[in-house]
């Protein structure tokens, strides 16, 4: 049976623009495009995961505000539960860490990147603010 993963994403909006994030070449999914975020570890709440993630991740600190999307995406490597959130930066500017590259696009835009598959509903729904 495949394990299930399950998976915070932030949507951190600043001047109607999205952070989107490419991942590493070393990675699953590698070179896909993704929200930054990460696995929420046990005893976490999604929110704490997530502000921990982008703590880490980017070095900046997030307020978190209303679910985006909720998807369940099987990949050959397990199943991914992805919960997306709209975020505010609060302290801090994302740092590139852990991703090769990233962008800011206002959300018309988002189509144009090759998004991991999981986030494609998030993607949809978003491109339609
Ligand atoms: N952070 C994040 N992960 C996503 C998104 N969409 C999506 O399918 N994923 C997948 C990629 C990973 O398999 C998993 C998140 O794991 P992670 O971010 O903590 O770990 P990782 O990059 O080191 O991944 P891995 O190489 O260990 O699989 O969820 C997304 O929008 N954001």
């Amino acid at each position: 049976m495949k394990k299930d993963i399950h998976v915070v994403g932030a949507v951190i909006k600043e001047n109607n623009k999205i952070l989107c994030a490419q991942r590493g070449p070393s990675k699953t999914l590698a070179y896909k495009w993704e929200f930054p975020g990460g696995k929420i570890e046990k005893g976490e709440t999604p929110q704490e995961a997530l502000k921990r993630e982008i703590n880490e991740e980017m070095n900046c600190t997030i307020e978190i505000g209303e679910m985006v999307e909720h998807t369940v995406y099987e990949y050959d490597f397990g199943i991914v539960h992805l919960t997306t959130y709209l975020c505010d930066l609060v302290k801090g500017t994302p740092k590139l860490t852990e991703h090769v590259s990233i962008k800011w696009l206002p959300p018309k835009e988002l189509t144009t990147l090759d998004w991991a598959p999981a986030d494609i509903p998030a993607i949809e729904k978003l491109s339609r603010l």
